[in-house]
Parts: structure tokens; sequence; C-alpha cells
């Protein structure tokens, strides 16, 4: 038996080195074939260098666009060349012999008899998968960029529903290495040849080896995986709103990214700098920003953090619940805009102005004053840009004053008079400093500053908020820096005050540029591909493309924010009501719809989880069960037999020697990092946060302590959760949080439990028993 089984394994062990031999054949062409082209590129460059000497405007913009399009080329030929081939298909012959602009058939069902009747078949065509796509000399196809159609089915194809596609190889290689290959049978029932042998498969699939793989702290790409409920989101077209909901860990964020590139490959020209994914934290962020490059794109997508979407301003402080609740809401919309125009009267607004014309003295008290103020901000115009009406309206009332009005009955010398009555006026000191303390030209920051007193505050937002919240808001705007909150304020008070149209500074033009037409040309040859997207990007402040990404969280002052940046935009949505920060489910998204408009939306719902295994996908789903009732989990691909470990810090429940609750942690913390390869999540209530990172101190940078709001969107091979009930008792969203941070492992959670959580013998939380 021991024999069979190891002759088995011989034959496997030699079946898998041929099949990684053959791949590796094929890689070897085409880096053969990358070779070429990089130096076509690099001749391609020299050349057009050359014939820039030339030394005439219009050889130079030849010049620079060959030297542009040629460097772009090299770049992303450099970019690719690591591993950036990675799948196979094997096809069965297809309905229309129809050919892709890649070369090769597009046909998605296979033709009428090419399985033939004793269920065997001919493989007609294979097709490898790779970042880019590269032709051979006879425009065959090498490798199909993984967006092109004709690599769909390497993604869409099921064993329910399987296409053309016999078998699906996923290939890993490193450098120019194949190391291993992965094959999933679409059609087991199937006996399929390959140029007369039998298609030989090997391994259990690429899923489950991605799946398993241990995490770090940066996201990685799931190009050689992506499923077909997810391929659908991807590839859809980019008309009106894509809206897709889903479980934690089904691959929302994944799928926005991969969606983003997608895109850029079907339009690129409109899309080149042109999409901004709206990101909740900068942790997830910094997770998220590799995924782009490694799929090609750099550069070229702006990620920016909810709280860092305004220049010149970052998030850097929390908010409380309730303060986050009354900043978030749209009752702060009002707020703001009594603020903006209460904020004139800031900085001791003088009470009246005198000013000497045509030899006479004129004055305007108080009251008059009040009166023009009052008629002026009677619209809804930006407060910043109704200075010249302001400016307007008291010349009117000092020229009535002056009773020059009367002097003249003839119009035209009227009006001379008039305008040369202006002219005195606005050319005197006296008036230049009255205007520009009587109507200053506001900031954000200013208006948001004035805000932090209690007593005008409560002036601007009388039956608006309440005096407890008035308290909590005016505090808060005290410190030091800028709250996730703040940030949508600040952007709504740019919109209500408004920017003065200021005369545009003319870069200075070098005398010689003029003679050679060279200015134009100047930033592309200054910038690389990468600063060129980056500076587009940061310029923007309107894009062609927006993608949401825990949309669930934003509140209806963050959807005003975005939208603004969206107006002409399409979009793409991606949240899960069920982990909702935000209390207000219903205003968030009244909100959200407002932000859209009337436009179409197609809806997407993605329903398996690939982080958790079933063990900690079942456990997770009894928060979710108290959370939102009646909603259903997604269901966990894989399991992998280890329980959660449940903890506690008193006396007799406990394995672990101690309780104080930093020294459990610790040692669970520790306990994870021994049984893990990769990163260890420690999450504790918001309010634990800068103490949980000395608990953590000197276990190394594989660990890591996070509030349970920071949690949103990460993941690590093990996670240790610290007291359910304090997180879910932070905030009126609390449980909707806790299922948030019990979804974060992709191996392994322990739970620790303090009294509070009131654990049972085996030390199960309340909150976590049946
Ligand atoms: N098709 C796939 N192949 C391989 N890995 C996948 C696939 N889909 C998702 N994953 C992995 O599953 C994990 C969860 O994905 P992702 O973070 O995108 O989920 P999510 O829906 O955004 O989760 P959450 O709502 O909890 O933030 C990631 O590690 C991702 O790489």
């Amino acid at each position: 038996m021991a024999v069979q089984a190891q002759q088995e394994t011989a034959l496997e062990d030699s079946l898998r080195d041929r099949e990684i031999g053959v791949e590796q054949e094929h890689l070897d062409r085409v880096y053969q074939r990358l070779e070429e082209k990089i130096h076509e590129a690099e001749f391609l460059m020299n050349d057009a260098a050359k014939r820039g000497q030339v030394g005439t405007p219009g050889a130079l913009a030849e010049r620079d666009a060959q030297v542009f399009r040629a460097g772009v080329h090299l770049n992303r030929l450099n970019n690719e060349f690591e591993d950036f081939l990675f799948g196979r298909i094997d096809l069965l012959r297809g309905k229309d012999g129809k050919k892709g602009p890649d070369g090769a058939y597009t046909a998605v069902e296979p033709a009428e008899g090419a399985v033939r009747d004793d269920n065997t078949a001919d493989i007609a065509e294979t097709l490898h998968i790779g970042r880019i796509g590269v032709l051979d000399q006879d425009y065959a196809p090498l490798v199909i960029d993984w967006r092109a159609p004709a690599a769909a089915p390497f993604y869409r194809s099921t064993p329910v529903d399987p296409g053309r596609v016999v078998r699906r190889r996923v290939i890993r290689s490193k450098g120019r290495r194949v190391l291993s290959v992965e094959d999933d049978l679409m059609r087991p029932e199937l006996k399929a040849f390959l140029g007369g042998h039998e298609l030989p498969v090997i391994g259990d699939g690429a899923l489950m080896a991605a799946l398993g793989q241990a995490r770090s702290h940066t996201m990685r790409d799931i190009v050689a995986s992506i499923q077909a409920e997810q391929d659908l989101v991807i590839r859809a077209p980019a008309a009106s709103v894509t809206y897709v909901e889903g479980g934690p860990g089904t691959g929302k964020t994944a799928v926005a990214l991969h969606r983003a590139a997608y895109l850029l490959y079907q339009d690129r020209r409109r899309y080149a700098g042109g999409i901004l994914i709206v990101s909740p934290t900068p942790l997830l962020v910094s997770y998220t920003e590799g995924v782009l490059p490694s799929l090609g794109e750099e550069g070229q997508v702006a990620i920016r953090a909810i709280g860092s979407l305004v220049d010149g301003a970052e998030a850097t402080l929390y908010d409380s619940p309730s303060t986050a609740r009354a900043k978030g809401s749209h009752r702060m919309l009002k707020v703001l805009r009594k603020a903006a125009r209460g904020a004139l009267e800031l900085n001791d607004s003088p009470t009246r102005l005198r000013v000497v014309a045509f030899g006479r003295r004129l004055e305007l008290e108080a009251g008059e004053l009040e009166r023009i103020r009052h008629n002026v901000l009677g619209g809804t115009a930006p407060v910043n840009l109704l200075r010249p009406r302001a400016r307007k309206l008291l010349l009117d009332a000092l020229w009535a004053q002056s009773g020059g009005a009367t002097r003249h009955s003839d119009p035209e010398l009227a009006a001379e008079l008039r305008s040369s009555f202006d002219e005195d006026v606005t050319s005197e000191d006296s008036f230049i400093a009255f205007l520009d303390a009587w109507w200053p030209e506001l900031t954000p920051k200013a208006v948001l500053a004035a805000m932090a007193d209690d007593r005008r505050l409560g002036r601007f937002a009388r039956r608006i908020l309440n005096p407890g919240e008035v308290r909590r808001v005016a505090r808060s705007l005290k410190r030091d820096g800028h709250s996730v909150h703040d940030i949508a304020m600040l952007d709504e008070l740019q919109a209500i005050l408004g920017s003065p149209a200021r005369p545009k500074r003319r870069r200075e033009l070098d005398p010689l540029d003029q003679l050679t037409g060279l200015e134009e040309l100047m930033p592309v040859r200054e910038e690389s591909q990468r600063e060129r997207a980056e500076r587009l990007a940061a310029e923007r402040t309107e894009y062609a493309h927006v993608i949401v990404d825990e949309a669930q969280d934003v509140t209806p002052m963050q959807w005003r924010m975005i939208g603004r940046r969206g107006r002409h935009a399409t979009w793409t949505i991606v949240g899960d009501p069920a982990q909702s920060s935000w209390s207000d489910v219903d205003e968030a998204a009244q909100a959200r719809d407002e932000a859209l408009g009337t436009r179409p939306r197609r809806r997407f719902q993605l329903t398996v989880n690939y982080r958790n295994p079933a063990e900690i996908a079942e456990l997770a789903s009894k928060v979710l069960a108290l959370a939102m009732p009646g909603s259903t989990s997604p269901s966990a691909v894989r399991s992998t037999g280890v329980e959660p470990r449940f903890v506690t810090t008193n006396k007799g429940h406990s394995t672990v020697v101690g309780d104080s609750l930093a020294h459990t942690v610790r040692e669970e913390a520790a306990r994870l990092l021994d049984r893990v390869d990769g990163t260890v999540g420690v999450v504790v209530a918001m309010q634990r946060r800068e103490e949980a990172v000395k608990w953590l101190a000197g276990l190394g940078d594989r660990v890591v302590a996070l509030g349970s709001l920071e949690a949103k969107g990460l993941e690590y091979d093990a996670t240790v959760v610290v007291s359910p009930a304090e997180i879910a008792d932070e905030s009126p969203a609390g449980l909707r949080v806790l299922y948030v941070a019990l979804t974060r492992a992709t191996q392994q959670l322990t739970v620790v439990s303090g009294e509070r959580d009131e654990p049972d013998a085996t030390g199960v939380p309340d909150l976590l028993r049946d």
C-alpha cells in the first residue's frame, strides 16, 4: 500500500515538473519577446532624441510625443517584468470564430460538436493571461492582458457554467522562473486532449492557495484568482452608478481596486488621472495603495482617505461618537450656513463708516450698516463673492447722503459725477480699511475656529443642535488639529464661502522658450509620468469616476463633500450596511442619493467570504444577528479546523497567569505571533488605543494595536479582540463595529473578556453566546 502511495506521489511530482517545464518554456519565449520590445522602445527613444536636434517647433512637438510614448512603453514593460504572467486557460473550439484586437478568439460558448458524444474533446486554443498583453512577431497572442475580453473566461468560468474553458491554470513564478502551477478543472466530466495527450491536472486550485497565504501589512492583488461574481463587478460598464454590497471579506475593496485598473484599460483617455478612490482611513490607504501599481497602473488613480480630501487640511483627531454624530449629520449644513454669514461680524467688525468725499464728511451708522449687510446676505450666494455687492450698496448709501444725485438733471453728467464720487471714496484708505474689516474674505478654517466659542456656536445652531451638542462640538473645535468630520465641514464651508476670482498668475516665460516653442513641452520633459499624474490629480477637484470604499460609513456631510468631486462622474460604490459605524443609516442613504442624483444604479451582491475561515465567520454571525436581525452572513469559502479561543482576565477561567488586561492581551498576542507567519492585529475600543500600543511594546512589527474604528477594511493572519462589550458600548452603532472587529482574521481569533463582558464558565462573553 505504502509502495503504491509512494509511486503515486512520484508520478504526481514528475507530472508537476513536466507541466512546470511546459510553462517555463512559454515564459522564456515571452521574456525573449519582451526584450525585443524593450530594445525597440530604446531605439525609438534614441531615434526621437536625435531628431529632436532639428530644432523647429514642429519637430520638437513630434519628438516630445514620441519620447513620451516610448518612455511610457518602456516604463510599463519594466514594471511588468516581474511575475506578470500568471494564468492560462485551455479552451474548446468556440461558437463564432471572431478574433479580438489581441488576436485571440472571443467566443464564450463552445461550438456545436466541440464535445463529442463520448464526452471527449480536443483543446482548440490555449491562452496565457498576464498583467499586460504581449504579441509575438506574427501578432499572435503570447500573453493576453487580464482586462481584455478574451481573458474574461479565465475569471468567469465556473464548474456550474464553464463556457469553453476546460482547465484553468494559475502559474506562480518569481523573476524568470516558474515555481508552481495550480489547476481547476471546469469540466471534470470531460476527457480532453491537447496535442494528442490527455490534459493533465495539477493541485487543488489557485484560490485556496492564495487564501492560505500569510498576510503582510500591504494588500495583494487578486488578479490570478478573481471569482466569477467579482469579475462581473470589475468589468461592469462604467455608466452611471455601480453599487456593490457584500459582507466582510467578500472582496469589495479588492474588486474596487481591480475595477479602477479595468476602467483605465477600457478608456485610458478618459480615466487616466481621473479616478478617485475614497477610503475611510489612512491605514486602509496605505494597506491598499500597492495594489494598483502591481496591476501596472502607477500614479493614475488618486487613493485618498476621506480625511485628506481637502487640500491643506489633514484629519488627525477623533471625535467622540456623539460629537461625530452632530458634525456628520445633515443638520450641520444649516449651522455652517449660519456660521459663514455670522462670521462676518467677528473680529470686532466696525460699527461706523466715515469718509470724506467731494469735500464733505459722510458717515454711515451701525443701523444703516446692519441693514446693508442684511440686504446683501439675503440670497444663498457665496459670502466671499458678495463683497463687491456690499461695496456697491455702501457707495449707494454714501451717495444718497452726499446729495450728489440732485446736482445734475442731465443723466450723462449725473453718471459721470457718480463715477468720480465712487472713485474718490474707494481710493480713500479709510474706506478700504473699513471694507476689509467689515466684509473680510473669510476662510473655512477661520469660520470653523469661530465656531469653537460656545456662545457663538449656540447662536449659529439655535433650534438646530441641542445645548449638549453645542457644548461638545465647540469643545472639540478648540483642539489643535482636525477630525475626519471637521474636514467635511471645511469643504462645505469652502462651498458656502466661495473663492473670489483672482487674476491668474502667468508662468514667467523664458525668451528662449518663445523662440523654440519649447515652453509647452517642458512639463513633459521635466516630470516623470508618475509625477505628472500625481500633479494632475492634486490639481483636480472633479473626477471622471469616483469609487467609494466602505460606503456604509460615509456621513451625510461627507457624501456632500464626495459628491462635489464627482458631479459629472460615473461611480462605483462598495459597502456593507452591517458594518456601518454611522448611527443613522437612513439619513446617510438619503445624503448618498442626493450626491448621486438621478443616475440609474446597477446593483451587485457579493456572497462569499474569502477572508475568514468558517469557524470565525460563524462566531461573527452571532453578533450580526444582534446588530442587524434578519441579515445573512456571506458563506465562508474555507475552514481551518481552528476554533476561536476565549480568554478572560478573571482568575479561574483563564489558563493565563495574571489577571490584568494588559498582561493577558500581551500574552495572547505573543501566542498568536508564534502560531502564524504573518501579522497579528489587536483590536480594542477606541478609548483604549493608546494604552494598547504600550501593552504590545517590544513584540515586533508583525503585531499592531488598533482602535475598533481603525480596523475597518484591514485584515491580519490572527486577531485578538479585546472586550467585546467595551467595543459594543462605545457608540450607538457599537454592535456593528464589533462585527467589523470580529471579522478581521484570516486564520485565528482570540477573544479576551473583562468582567464587563460577563463571560460564562468557558470564557465566552455574553455577546458571543448563542
Ligand atoms: N478572488 C479572490 N482570490 C484571492 N483572494 C481574494 C479573492 N477575493 C478576495 N480575496 C481576499 O479576501 C480578503 C478580503 O478582501 P477585501 O478586503 O477586498 O474584502 P472586503 O469585502 O472589502 O472586506 P471588508 O468589508 O471586511 O472590508 C483579501 O485578503 C483579499 O485579497
